[in-house]
């Protein structure tokens, strides 16, 4: 089994005096920032003027520009959205680096693909949650913590990866469990499960077996709770225990479908499919094809979110959830912009 690093591995002294710039308060900032500052560290926000300003403002932090907290800071965690990461830290961040500071990232791609390249006499690594923001943020209030991996690049000061675990320890992810790796491991890995299984992979799957029921002839209320709505619930099961617990809680008529049918959905071929995305990952591609997206102002992906918009799982679903408020927080209504 891999080395796991939990609180009681890791001195977080490395940390302790270091000025900390959160660059960027979105869903990763937001959590990074106000779990450090309660954690003890010494925290301010690299930001532009604007709705992250404003919340980072009332949320009690120190707010400064981006030039500003970069060029103050020991350690600068570059929380930004990965397409404008590169243009940022050219502009801004690169001019205040000064040997000995720490160029820290939650995601790999602008160093793993090269759109970063950092001085030597900097140190380089990340510090990555495997989980959105919001709940970085809501399960370290609740006392808990989502698991991240560290990677060092570059080690300039020999302290690199202590200062990685301290962080990670900051932000609540080592009460979860934190794991090495490396900068291409954790982007290529990244990149994969966000695209084949967490969000493209479950979120066609719900819209697939929606449309299914809803061709069908079925209510799209029944389909909507069968395809989505449950979905959490049945998951809440699997995250808890494995999926054995999940099997225990359902009827065995249900664990006899999902032996049946399941492969029957997810087939041979799917699993092909997922090899050429990892594929497409590994040798640059869908990298260079976001960037060029990016380059022409997103009219793929503003089409596209327009469509998720529309679809009629999402009309359906938002008149449903106003009449269940326990259903839970919006993570759209605690970072708005998202
Ligand atoms: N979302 C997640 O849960 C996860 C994200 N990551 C990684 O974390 C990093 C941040 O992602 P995420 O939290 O999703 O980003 P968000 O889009 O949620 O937030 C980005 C922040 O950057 C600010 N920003 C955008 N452009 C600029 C600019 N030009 N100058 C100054 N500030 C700017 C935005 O402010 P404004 O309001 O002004 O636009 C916002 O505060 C990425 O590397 C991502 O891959 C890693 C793990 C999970
Ligand atoms: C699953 C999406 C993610 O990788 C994450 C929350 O971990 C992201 O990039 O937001
Ligand atoms: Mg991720
Ligand atoms: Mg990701």
């Amino acid at each position: 089994m891999a080395q796991m690093y939990y609180n009681q591995d890791i001195n977080e002294k490395v940390l302790e005096g270091k000025k900390i710039a959160v660059i960027g308060y979105g869903s990763q900032g937001h959590a990074h920032a106000l779990n450090l500052k309660e954690s003890g560290f010494d925290v301010r926000i690299g930001i532009r003027p604007g709705n992250s300003a404003d919340r980072a403002k009332n949320d009690g932090l120190d707010v400064k520009s981006v030039a500003e907290a970069a060029q103050e800071a020991d350690v600068i965690m570059v929380l930004l959205p990965d397409e404008t990461q590169k243009a940022v830290y050219e502009a801004e961040i690169a001019p205040g680096l000064v040997a000995g500071n720490a160029l820290v990232f939650a995601h790999g791609f602008n160093i793993h693909f090269e759109q970063i390249v950092a001085p030597a006499d900097v140190d380089v690594f990340l510090i990555a949650p495997k989980g959105p923001g919001h709940l970085v943020r809501r399960t370290y209030q609740a006392g808990a913590g989502v698991p991240g991996l560290i990677a060092v690049y570059q080690d300039a000061t020999g302290q690199a990866k202590d200062l990685a675990l301290a962080y990670s320890k900051g932000i609540g992810a080592a009460r979860a469990g934190v794991l090495e790796t490396t900068f291409k491991e954790e982007t290529e890995t990244d990149l994969f499960g966000e695209q084949a299984v967490l969000c493209g992979g479950a979120v066609e799957l719900v819209k697939a077996g929606f449309e299914t029921l809803v061709e069908a002839g079925y209510q799209p209320e029944i389909a909507y709770f069968e395809c989505f709505h449950e979905l959490k619930l049945i998951v809440d099961l699997m995250y808890e225990g494995g999926i054995e617990n999940m099997n225990y809680s359902v009827s065995d008529t249900a664990e006899w479908g999902e032996y049946v049918s399941g492969p029957r959905v997810v087939t041979a071929e799917s699993k092909a499919a997922m090899k050429d995305v990892l594929t497409d990952i590994q040798n640059g591609t869908f990298a260079r094809e976001w960037i060029q997206e990016n380059e022409t102002n997103r009219p793929q992906y503003t089409a596209k979110k327009q469509a998720v918009k529309d679809h009629q799982i999402e009309q359906v679903g938002a008149k449903l959830r106003e009449m269940m408020p326990f259903v839970g927080q919006k993570a759209s209504a605690e970072v708005v912009g998202k």
